[in-house]
């Protein structure tokens, strides 16, 4: 099995379970970006020995959040000598709006992986468009970059749509086989 490392901040606990949901479908370690930008003992050391990884956080104002972003520069230390380079990577955001703007974040993502030279992995899940379809389908906001999820801004955590989150659980687990294959 390859080591996958799922690394996402989360400001009110909505992307909390998308994450919780790529990390299950992944056979994942999560690491948790507080509050402050911070990440947790040892996480630098996961990430560096993990085969893949996936970056998680909302849409802020139309990108990453903030503490994200804290994270993203202090990757320039590993930048620094491409260690990262070859880990296969992935992405995927929640947001209140339908659109919101969901695609640059994972845009930044993927802008983020290719920096560190490794190889991007979007959903791989198909969708449809048609009268039949449901809120509740899998992939039903249609991205292939990486799985996007949207809830209300009034909604809490627990209202996330389970589509959403089965996307990200499939999500997960195409990261784990792509990154099995190519751990050999
Ligand atoms: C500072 C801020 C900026 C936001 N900007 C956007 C945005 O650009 N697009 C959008 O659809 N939602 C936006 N939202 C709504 C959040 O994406 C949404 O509430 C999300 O579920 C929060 O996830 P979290 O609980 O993991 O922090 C914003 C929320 C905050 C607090």
């Amino acid at each position: 099995m390859a080591k996958v490392a799922v690394v996402f901040h989360s400001g009110y606990g909505h992307t909390q379970r998308l994450a919780q949901s790529v990390a299950d479908g992944a056979n994942a370690e999560l690491i948790a970006i507080d509050a402050d930008g911070n990440v947790p003992e040892g996480a630098w050391d996961t990430l560096a020995a993990a085969d893949a990884i996936i970056f998680g956080s909302p849409t802020y104002m139309g990108t990453v959040s903030w503490q994200f972003k804290k994270f993203a520069d202090a990757s320039s230390k590993p930048w620094y000598t491409q260690a990262w380079k070859d880990k296969i990577f992935g992405g995927f955001t929640n947001s209140a709006n339908i659109n919101g703007d969901k695609h640059s974040t994972l845009h930044y993502f993927m802008t983020l992986a290719m920096q560190h030279g490794g190889l991007w992995a979007g959903t791989g899940i198909s969708y449809n468009n048609t009268k039949a379809s449901q809120r509740s389908d899998v992939n039903y906001l249609a991205s292939s970059a990486g799985p996007m999820a949207q809830v209300a801004g009034d909604a809490g955590a627990a209202e996330m749509n389970p589509g959403d989150l089965e996307t990200g659980r499939l999500f997960g687990a195409r990261i784990q086989e792509v990154a099995s294959k190519f751990r050999g």
